[in-house]
């Protein structure tokens, strides 16, 4: 893979994005013309992983750059270097190129880096508050049955470019350099498919810049990732994820979402085809019949049934907006069947029982919405029964969860144990009191334990036969974000898994 200076200098100019290249004290607006066929053979936006012996170019990105990182770059032989700010650089050898827009200006350098790999897939971006993964997991095992495993996945879970071999994700959506290398893996690797999702923070940062969308869906939006470093308030929020319409062929849409009548109007102005679904009549494709693990699926007339192994009502969203993505691909009837039948998802809605009795559901849902519906169907199915909720949440960001998980447990549970879930560089206890302040139920017993699987064993061997113990907001993250660095932990479901298997044995003698 290469682009030559020629490439850049055309592609920053059509978009507007250059400001000027600088040599030394020295500004230019076009490169030398002996220079128009130098190409690069790599490029990077970190220092430590620069190749000395190839021809780099160096993007100088994020709030947190420092110019001693250009530095070591330069230091280790780096000659052309990528900014939207101005550094100092006394060496007469190293060029500028001083962009507007740094992160746009990576996506499309990545792009056309990368031979435009986008132009090779099909692929279908999925964005929404919540379902994105699952959504995405019900698409892979369709799309799979269709175009024989040839489909890519990018998920905040976990990633595969050659369809079968998973490693983990860093992020919901890669920042563009690794989005575009990733998607260039997945050609190379006979891929003919990518299923990604496209989180607000895509949008926001331009990793997806310029990136079309065969087809974009648009699943719900409900108050979350508002905080210092996500969205300064819920209008930017909502505006960065809806930038997925403008950049979509066609648009798949919950009907029930909040804000879908204002989001239909953006569709239809901007001229996209648009397919709806939920549970209202004039969806084109209809919920209805809903029982616990099935439902029948309403479309231009046709009724068929699906069976699926997640639990919850809104696992029955995602499945159809799945199958409504999978059938506008050209998957058959059969294949959408069998490929939601055979779904499941790590860390949501799994199921343990403990004595036989106690019910366990580990689940990631981390803010009201998703926490209330958890908590409804569970209740739902033990009404006469106590509810515990294992829980915590987030330091540093969606710092509106907080009231909502409290919200959440007031309204369904009876016992909530509060415990820890990322909290970087906050006191576990202090989220916890914010929690518990929103408890606006005087019958919730609330207890504070920090560590996460204590507070999971307090609640195991405090259960009743006919209990349920939600363990919620980590799904199966192996780790405990504590000051900034990744603690490895076990997980909900394995923490869960030893325990039931030393409670058993203590039971049984
Ligand atoms: C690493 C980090 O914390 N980055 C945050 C930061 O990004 P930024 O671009 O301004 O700066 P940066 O990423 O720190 O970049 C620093 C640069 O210095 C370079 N570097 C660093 C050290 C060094 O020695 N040498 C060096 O060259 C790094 O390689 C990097 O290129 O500031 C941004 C704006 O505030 C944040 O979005 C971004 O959050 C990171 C990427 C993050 O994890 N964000 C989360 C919230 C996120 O994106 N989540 C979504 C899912 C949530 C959703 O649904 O919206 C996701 O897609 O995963
Ligand atoms: N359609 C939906 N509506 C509301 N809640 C949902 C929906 N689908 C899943 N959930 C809940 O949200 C949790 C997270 O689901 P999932 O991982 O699929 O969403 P996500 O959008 O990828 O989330 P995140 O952005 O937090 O990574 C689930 O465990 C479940 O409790």
């Amino acid at each position: 893979m290469e682009i030559s200076i020629s490439q850049i200098e055309k592609i920053l100019k059509k978009e507007n994005l250059l400001k000027e290249i600088r040599i030394g004290d020295n500004w230019l607006y076009q490169f030398p013309v002996e220079e128009y066929e130098t190409k690069f053979l790599d490029l990077q936006s970190n220092s430590r992983t620069i190749k000395r012996d190839t021809n780099t170019l160096f993007f100088c990105k994020g709030l947190t750059f420092k110019q001693a990182y250009l530095q070591i770059a330069i230091d280790n032989g780096v000659k052309y270097y990528l900014a939207d700010r101005e550094y100092k650089i006394d060496d007469h050898q190293v060029t500028g190129i001083i962009v507007t827009d740094i992160k746009k200006a990576m996506a499309l350098l990545a792009a056309e880096f990368y031979q435009h790999p986008e132009e090779k897939l099909t692929i279908v971006g999925i964005t929404g508050t919540k379902g994105k993964t699952t959504t995405a997991y019900f698409l892979k095992h369709i799309l799979d049955r269709t175009f024989h495993q040839k489909v890519a996945l990018l998920s905040t879970i976990d990633t595969t470019l050659d369809g079968q071999n998973y490693f983990k994700s860093h992020l919901s959506t890669p920042v563009a350099l690794d989005l575009f290398r990733m998607m260039n893996e997945a050609v190379e690797n006979g891929m003919t498919h990518l299923v990604m999702e496209a989180s607000s923070q895509a949008f926001k940062q331009s990793r997806v810049y310029g990136l079309r969308f065969n087809v974009g869906v648009f699943l719900n939006i409900s108050p979350d990732h508002i905080s210092p470093i996500e969205h300064a308030t819920f209008d930017d929020y909502l505006f960065c994820k809806r930038q997925i319409i403008s950049q979509s062929d066609v648009m798949v849409i919950n009907q029930d979402s909040r804000y879908y009548s204002f989001l239909h109007q953006i569709i239809d102005e901007k001229n996209v085809p648009e397919i709806t679904y939920g549970r209202q009549l004039s969806a084109d494709y209809r919920i209805e019949q809903e029982a616990r693990f099935s439902f029948v699926s309403q479309h231009l007339g046709q009724l068929l049934e699906f069976h699926l192994q997640l639990d919850g009502d809104f696992n029955k969203e995602d499945a159809t907006a799945a199958m409504a993505v999978s059938q506008k691909l050209g998957a058959s009837v059969d294949d959408c069947i069998r490929g939601i039948e055979e779904t499941v998802v790590p860390g949501r809605m799994e199921q343990f029982e403990l004595h036989q009795n106690i019910q366990i559901y580990v689940d990631y849902a981390h803010n009201f919405d998703s926490l209330n519906r958890l908590l409804n169907v569970v209740r739902n199915q033990h009404p006469d029964h106590t509810l515990w909720v294992v829980t915590g949440s987030t330091g540093k960001k969606g710092l509106n969860r907080r009231v909502g998980i409290g919200k959440a447990i007031g309204n369904f549970a009876d016992y909530a144990v509060l415990t820890s879930d990322d909290p970087d560089t906050e006191d576990p206890n202090d989220i916890a009191k914010a929690i518990a302040g929103a408890i606006n139920n005087p019958k919730v017993h609330v207890k504070y334990i920090e560590d996460r699987k204590s507070a999971i064993q307090f609640a195991l061997q405090k259960a009743q036969t006919g209990d349920a113990v939600v363990v919620s907001g980590k799904g199966e993250d192996p780790y405990q974000k504590i000051n900034g660095v990744d603690v490895p932990y076990d997980g909900d479901a394995v923490v869960i898994k030893k325990l039931i298997k030393a409670l058993d044995n203590a039971s049984n003698g």
